[in-house]
C-alpha cells in the first residue's frame, strides 16, 4: 500500500470512529473530509453498514452483458434523451479530462462518454459500461452517494471512501421521473484537482434538461401547460410543465412545476382539475393561447394568488396518430435506437454519427459512409437499415471492388433469359431489384466503372430499372447507402468519378473514425471479447493486455482487432487473457513501439517466416497455430479437442493459413 493510501485509510477509520463528523466542515485540518457531514455520514455507512474495507483491492463489480442490455433497454427512452445531453455536456467540459456517465437506480453504469485521455485509466478503476457504482459496492462516490442522498453531490478526491478511487473528482445529480421516483444518475468524473462547483452546476442543468425532455416526450399525446413567473422564461429550462388530459385533468407535472407551485408530491395534484390549481378554465386557457398566438398569458395560482405566465400546447396531429396501433412491419423506436446505439461505447465522434443516423432513419436521404477499411461501414449501414420501417425488407450489399468489371452491370441491373452468351436460361434479378422496398448498400462505390456510374445515376433519377436485355421498366423504391475508403473528390478531379452522381449519393455523409482514434477502445475490446466468446462473461482481458491492445495502431481497424481476439480466445489456456496469449508478432510490435504497424510487426516477428500472401493478422494467427501444432506434435485431433473446434474447422484453418508440417508427413 502506498503511503498516501495508508494515510487515507487511517483518516477514514479515525473520522468514523471518533465521530469527527460532528466537527464543522472547516475543520479539515483535524482530518474531517472537506465535503463536511454528508461525506462523513457516507463514510460511516460504508464502514458500519456495508463493512467495506477502505483499501479494498477487489476487481470492480461488473454486471454480465445480457443484464446490461436488459437494464439499458428498460431505460431506452431516457437514454435516448440523456445521451444527447451527455454529448453536449461532454463538449462543454471537453479537454478537462472528464467522462460523462449515466447509471440506473442501482448504480449500474449504462452510458459512458469518455475523454480520450481519461477513458483507459477510467476503465481500470471501473468507470465503464456495466460497472456497479452503488455506494454499497464502491464506497462514497458521486454516483452511489447521490443515489443514497437523492440530491446533487460532489465527491472530490480524498473524500472517496476507497483509496483506489481517491484520484477521482465526481459531480453527480439524480434524475427523477414524473412520478417522483429516482430513475437514474448523471455524473461527470475526472482526474482534475480543480473544484467541482462549476461542474456540478452544469451536471444539474443537464439533468433538468433531460427531465423536461423526457416529460415532454412521454406526454406528447396530451395537452401540456408550460409556465413560469416571468413570461420570457416560458419554454426555457426553468419553466414548469403540467400534462393535462382533454378533459382538463392533471396527469403529471415536472419537478420544477411542483417547486414553483409549492407542492411537495405529484400525488397532491394528479387527477385534479386544472381549475383547482389556476384561476382559469382549461378550455379558456387553450382558447386564450391560440388567440394570443402562443404568447404566454397571465394566470393566477389559486392557493397563494401568485401570478404566472402560461402557454397551452395541444398534441400535434401526427402525435395524435401515434395513439393508433403501429402497422405490423414497423420496428419499434426502442429497437431502432438500439441497433445504432450498439455501434458505440462512448466515443464522441461515433456518438455524433449515431445521432445523425437516427435523424435520417425515416427520411429517404442517400447516406454516404466514409472510413478506412474495417471501421464498420457495412455494419453501420445494416444498423441504419434495421433501425427504420424498412427493417423487414431486404438489405442487399454489393462490393463494387470485388466483382469483375464485366459482371457488375448484370449483378446490379440483372438480365432477362438469354440476354447474352453464357447468361442463365431463366435470367437473373439484379441486386437493385432484389433491394426493392429495402436498402441497397453499394460498398467501395469509388471503384465503380464510369460507364456504370452513368447508368446508376439514371436509375436514381428516374427511380426505375430496365433489366439488361429488355423488358418493361420496374418502379423502384430503395434506400441507398454507399461507402468508400477512397477520396472521391480526388477521383472526381481525375474524371474517374461523376460529380453529379457524387452529389446524388451524398445526402448525408458520415465519417467513421479509425479504431486508433476512438476513445471507447477499452469498451470496444470488452464488447468484442464478449461476442467472440459467445457471451461467456468469464472470459476477461487483463489490464496489461488491454493497455497493449488500446495502444496498438490497428491498420486493419475493428476487423483486425476482432480477428486477433477470435484467435486468442480460440487458443486460450485460461479464461483470463494476458500478454502471454498474444501471438508473438503482435507482442513484438506492441511493446517495441505503440506506433509500429502490423506490417512492420510481421517483419520483425520471431518464429516461422511470415507468408507474403497473407495479411499481418493472418500471419499472426498462422504463427500462433504453428506453435500450438508443434506443442501437440502436429496432432490435429488432439489440438481440435483442446481448442473445442471440429477437426474439419481446424483443417480448413491450416489450409487457409498455408501451414505445412515441417516433417512433411500428413497431419493426423
Ligand atoms: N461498432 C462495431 N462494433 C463491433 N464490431 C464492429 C463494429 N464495427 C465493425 N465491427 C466489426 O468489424 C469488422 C469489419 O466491419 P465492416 O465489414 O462493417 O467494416 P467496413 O468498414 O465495411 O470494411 P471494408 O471497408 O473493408 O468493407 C466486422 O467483423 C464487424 O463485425
Amino acid at each position: 500500500m502506498s503511503n498516501f493510501a495508508v494515510e487515507h485509510v487511517k483518516r477514514v477509520r479515525s473520522v468514523v470512529q471518533t465521530g469527527m463528523d460532528r466537527q464543522p466542515a472547516s475543520s479539515a485540518a483535524h482530518g474531517a473530509p472537506a465535503g463536511g457531514s454528508r461525506i462523513t455520514e457516507s463514510w460511516i455507512r460504508c464502514l458500519n453498514d456495508y463493512h467495506l474495507d477502505p483499501d479494498s483491492r477487489d476487481d470492480p463489480e461488473v454486471v454480465g452483458y445480457t443484464e446490461l442490455q436488459e437494464r439499458q433497454e428498460s431505460l431506452a427512452d431516457l437514454r435516448a434523451v440523456a445521451e444527447v445531453e451527455m454529448a453536449d455536456l461532454y463538449q462543454q467540459l471537453a479537454g478537462s479530462g472528464y467522462a460523462i456517465m449515466l447509471t440506473d437506480r442501482d448504480g449500474v453504469l449504462l452510458s459512458f462518454f469518455g475523454d480520450p485521455g481519461f477513458t483507459h485509466a477510467a476503465s481500470k478503476s471501473g468507470l465503464m459500461q456495466g460497472a456497479v457504482w452503488s455506494e454499497r459496492v464502491q464506497g462514497t462516490n458521486g454516483m452511489g452517494t447521490c443515489l443514497v442522498e437523492r440530491r446533487p453531490i460532489s465527491v472530490h478526491q480524498e473524500e472517496h471512501y476507497l483509496s483506489r478511487n481517491i484520484g477521482l473528482s465526481c459531480a453527480a445529480a439524480p434524475i427523477f421521473n414524473h412520478a417522483g421516483e429516482l430513475v437514474a444518475v448523471l455524473d461527470a468524473s475526472g482526474e482534475s484537482r480543480l473544484a467541482q462547483q462549476h461542474t456540478l452546476a452544469l451536471v444539474s442543468a443537464s439533468v433538468q434538461m433531460i427531465e423536461n425532455r423526457v416529460f415532454l416526450h412521454q406526454f406528447r399525446n396530451e395537452y401540456i401547460v408550460r409556465f413560469h413567473n416571468r413570461p420570457e422564461f416560458v419554454g426555457t429550462l426553468s419553466e414548469g410543465a403540467i400534462a393535462v388530459s382533454v378533459a382538463g385533468r392533471v396527469l403529471a407535472a415536472t419537478r420544477r412545476a411542483l417547486l414553483m407551485l409549492g407542492i411537495k408530491s405529484p400525488l397532491e395534484i394528479v387527477g385534479r382539475d386544472i381549475t383547482d390549481l389556476f384561476n382559469i378554465s382549461f378550455s379558456g386557457l387553450v382558447d386564450c393561447t391560440v388567440k394570443k398566438a402562443f404568447h404566454p398569458v397571465p394566470i393566477f395560482e389559486i392557493r397563494n394568488g401568485a401570478r404566472f405566465f402560461a402557454v397551452s400546447y395541444a398534441p400535434l396531429p401526427a402525435q395524435r396518430e401515434a395513439r393508433q396501433p403501429a402497422p405490423a412491419a414497423r420496428v419499434p423506436a426502442a429497437d431502432a435506437a438500439t441497433a445504432l446505439d450498439k455501434l458505440q461505447f462512448g466515443d464522441p465522434a461515433m456518438l455524433h454519427n449515431v445521432q445523425i443516423a437516427k435523424r435520417v432513419v425515416e427520411r429517404n436521404v442517400a447516406v454516404m459512409l466514409l472510413g478506412e477499411t474495417g471501421t464498420g461501414k457495412e455494419m453501420f449501414a445494416q444498423a441504419l437499415h434495421r433501425s427504420g420501417s424498412r427493417a423487414a425488407k431486404p438489405f442487399v450489399a454489393i462490393n463494387c471492388a470485388s466483382i469483375p468489371e464485366a459482371l457488375i452491370e448484370s449483378e446490379l441491373f440483372g438480365y432477362t433469359p438469354g440476354a447474352f452468351t453464357g447468361a442463365r436460361k431463366d435470367g437473373q434479378c439484379g441486386k437493385i431489384l432484389q433491394a426493392n422496398g429495402g436498402t441497397l448498400f453499394l460498398d467501395e462505390i469509388g471503384d465503380m466503372p464510369v460507364a456504370l456510374q452513368t447508368r446508376l445515376l439514371r436509375v436514381l433519377e428516374e427511380r426505375e430499372v430496365l433489366p439488361l436485355g429488355g423488358g418493361a421498366p420496374i418502379k423502384l423504391d430503395i434506400r441507398l447507402i454507399s461507402a468508400t475508403h477512397c477520396d472521391l473528390q480526388e477521383r472526381i478531379g481525375r474524371k474517374q468519378f461523376r460529380e453529379d452522381l457524387f452529389y446524388r449519393l451524398q445526402g448525408v455523409t458520415i465519417t467513421l473514425p479509425p479504431l486508433r482514434d476512438r476513445a471507447d477502445r477499452p469498451q470496444l475490446v470488452r464488447h468484442l471479447v464478449r461476442q467472440e466468446s459467445e457471451g461467456d462473461d468469464n472470459v476477461r482481458v487483463d489490464d496489461e493486455l488491454l493497455a497493449a491492445l488500446v495502444r496498438h495502431s490497428w491498420p486493419g481497424n475493428i476487423r483486425q482487432l476482432r480477428h486477433l481476439l477470435r484467435t486468442m480466445i480460440a487458443l486460450r489456456e485460461s479464461d483470463r487473457l494476458t500478454m502471454a496469449d498474444l501471438p508473438l508478432e503482435f507482442g513484438a510490435a506492441s511493446t517495441a513501439a505503440a506506433s509500429v504497424t502490423a506490417e512492420t510487426a510481421a517483419a520483425t516477428a520471431v518464429g516461422p517466416a511470415p507468408d507474403a500472401n497473407l495479411n499481418p493478422l493472418e500471419n499472426a494467427e498462422r504463427h500462433a497455430l504453428i506453435e500450438e501444432l508443434t506443442r501437440h506434435s502436429w496432432n490435429i485431433s488432439t489440438l481440435a479437442r483442446q481448442l473445442k473446434i471440429s477437426r474439419n474447422t481446424l483443417y480448413r484453418k491450416v489450409q487457409r493459413l498455408k501451414i505445412i508440417n515441417p516433417d512433411k508427413t500428413m497431419l493426423h
